[in-house]
């Protein structure tokens, strides 16, 4: 399988691994001869499943507890039943690229953070400063899941990345602009059509379910139609053209067509429009001519009642009938006064009291429970639409993917015209040629952002060490290439005035990170950790990002740990991954500790002092830096002078 199992997670899997393996073995397979005894069962299991991969033993165990606990396909079965699991099939993503989960905290790709608002703070939180969400500007929840799922899962394909990039490139252009908020406008209004199918299927359907299914499928009718004017090229738009065709019009028309959306919203309930159903329309006719007829019948009525009563008049209750309704007369105080001859007294509500009578008898004889007889007839036709529906609904699991990518890609359309990102270009050449390249999130937080270039590649040198001043803008370079790289890797467009990626296999960090404490391992360890990783699996396409590695030990044995890795990749000439890499180790340079070698470049930021003011000018140049200016950024952080002055008295 093409994947790295990070030591780490394995080691935190270790007290769920049984839990896991457990509920594997007593599952519900249906697939499995029933007549097998236990251990045979396991042998048959183990075949299908292999058991020593803790990773995979744990993703299953988890999979069939959400099952369970969802209850998939079983919601109205006894709770003694399982999910029966008909088959397991293996599913390889082959071309995602490795990435490891401090990547995602490191670079900032995500970053939830608990909700300013004292009354939402239970409720979760909110993305901060993160590339999430810089480019997620979606206009539905499809969109905002597909953006998470290519930044967690950046991809090789380059068929895959050409095509999303296509799509950008096609909503950039200014004449696009209008057919891009078109389409925007329309993705606002698809809605959690998996919530309301899976109603449908419980039959527990409300009037509201049924106008947000009617909107999401009008709007990915009219998205439909766009993207058939479009370039059918674009492979995103001629699968959009040929997917919401037949059965997603089929559904659009067959709704509008029998749901009467006013008078479901009025009566609260689902009815239909008039010529769909001739029982219900004649019904509904009856029950329209009804009050003029009544009203004679209450006249009639009168005539025959006691002349101290002024009025009546015949209402209908459902459930109950027709019956005659009489205003309560002051004389009539206990319920032997409500008994008039010729009437069956029935109940009093308020000052009404209600009677049957030979003529209400005959109303209900002869109308029957018209509105009960609508009601039912209009459920039967919502339960035929709902399984006409049902059975075309495979065309709405498409929308919501087409949709969701759609929606994605605008999205970074919207940021890539913000922020003046370009189309980076992919080549064969193992080479990574940033011109001008920024900090996509840098670019928010300092006045005025200095773009840096960065070639690493086949006649380039593929290991750059940077030096210089503290603050002088090293980490933010590396994370600057790192995160250019990412979002080459998701099909993004990226900050830079041009870029040139080449093959990429991986990408591997050593940047300060804040998990000690959530991992139980020192900071020293996390970074041997990540370095470890980086030697055992970089290939040649592999990125290398690494931050100030070895500081976080004695000075002598963190420099030689920091030569002994870099000599090991120097060894490899030009088979050697792209490295960026970091370092306040100016011995390491001083002492010429490693080996000339065409591969190595050293750089350096441009910075000057203006009398005892230290000033940075962010900008990358060659050289190495042999000063880290430690006591003046001391000074600028506001550490007390003496304390200073002591540090430089201590170094002299
Ligand atoms: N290209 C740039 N343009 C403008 N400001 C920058 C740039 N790069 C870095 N900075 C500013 O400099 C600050 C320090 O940068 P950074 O953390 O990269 O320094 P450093 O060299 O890694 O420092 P240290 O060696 O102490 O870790 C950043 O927080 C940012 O405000």
């Amino acid at each position: 399988m093409d994947c790295i199992i990070d030591p780490d997670i394995v080691l935190s899997l270790s007290p769920v691994l049984p839990i896991c393996k457990q509920r594997i073995l007593s599952g519900n397979f249906s697939f499995l001869p029933s007549n097998l005894t236990e251990p045979e069962k396991i042998l048959h299991l183990s075949s299908i499943i292999p058991f020593d991969c803790p990773l995979m033993v744990c993703t299953l165990g988890g999979l069939l507890k959400f099952l369970d606990r969802r209850r998939i396909g079983i919601e109205l079965e006894d709770s003694s039943v399982g999910v029966p699991v008909l088959s397991i099939k293996k599913y390889v993503i082959t071309q995602s690229l490795p990435i490891f989960l401090f990547f995602f905290s490191v670079l900032h790709i995500f970053k939830s953070e608990a909700h300013p608002s004292v009354y939402k703070m239970c409720s979760g939180g909110k993305e901060g400063l993160s590339l999430f969400g810089l480019l997620n500007r979606c206009q539905c929840r499809w969109g905002e899941n597909t953006m998470r799922l290519w930044l967690m899962r950046p991809t090789r394909n380059q068929e895959e990345l050409t095509a999303r990039l296509d799509v950008i490139e096609f909503f950039m252009a200014p004449h696009n602009q209008e057919t891009t908020s078109n389409i925007q406008s329309c993705l606002k209004y698809i809605k959690n059509i998996p919530l309301i199918l899976k109603r449908m299927t419980l039959s527990n359907t409300k009037v509201s379910d049924w106008q947000l299914l009617y909107k999401s499928v009008y709007s990915a009718v009219c998205i439909g139609e766009i993207c058939r004017s479009l370039p059918q090229t674009v492979t995103l738009f001629s699968r959009i053209s040929s997917a919401f065709s037949g059965d997603l019009h089929y559904i659009a028309s067959i709704i509008s067509k029998v749901v009467d959306f006013e008078e479901s919203l009025r009566e609260k309930r689902f009815c239909i429009k008039p010529q769909i159903d001739p029982t219900v329309d004649d019904k509904k006719r009856r029950l329209q001519g009804l009050s003029d007829f009544l009203t004679e019948v209450a006249r009639k009525e009168l005539e025959t009642l006691d002349v101290q009563i002024p009025s009546c008049c015949i209402v209908y209750i459902p459930l109950i009938g027709f019956l005659l309704s009489i205003k309560r007369l002051p004389s009539m105080q206990d319920k032997k006064d409500f008994e008039i001859d010729g009437l069956d007294f029935m109940f009093l509500s308020g000052d009404r009291l209600h009677y049957r009578s030979a003529r209400t008898r005959e109303l209900d004889a002869v109308l029957g429970d018209l509105h009960c007889d609508i009601r039912d007839h209009e459920t039967m036709i919502m339960h035929q639409l709902q399984t006409l529906i049902l059975e075309r609904s495979a065309v709405l699991q498409d929308v919501i993917d087409y949709i969701g990518q759609l929606d994605a890609l605008l999205a970074m359309v919207v940021s890539a015209r913000e922020y003046g990102y370009v189309r980076p270009c992919y080549t064969s050449n193992s080479i990574i040629n940033i011109k001008e390249g920024r900090h996509p999130l840098m670019v928010f937080c300092s006045g005025t952002f200095v773009p840096n270039p960065t070639m690493i590649g086949e006649k380039e040198r593929r290991i750059k060490i940077l030096t210089g001043p503290n603050s002088c803008g090293k980490s933010v370079y590396l994370k600057q290439v790192g995160l250019i790289v990412f979002m080459a890797m998701i099909g993004s467009y990226v900050p830079a005035s041009y870029a040139e990626i080449g093959p990429v296999d991986g990408i591997f960090t050593r940047l300060q990170t804040r998990e000690s404490v959530s991992l139980g391992l020192s900071t020293f360890m996390i970074d041997l950790n990540q370095v470890a990783r980086a030697v055992n699996n970089a290939t040649r396409s592999s990125l290398i990002l690494i931050d100030e590695f070895g500081k976080g030990t004695n000075t002598v044995d963190g420099l030689s740990l920091l030569a002994a890795t870099l000599r090991h990749w120097i060894k490899q000439d030009s088979s050697c991954p792209y490295i960026l890499l970091s370092t306040n180790f100016h011995s390491l340079i001083q002492l010429k500790i490693l080996p000339e070698s065409p591969i190595v470049h050293y750089q350096t930021f441009e910075w000057c002092l203006d009398g005892e003011e230290l000033i940075f000018f962010y900008q990358l140049k060659d050289g190495v830096s042999e000063v880290s200016q430690a006591a003046r950024v001391a000074s600028m952080a506001g550490m007390p002078e003496e304390i200073i002055k002591r540090g430089v008295e201590v170094k002299y």
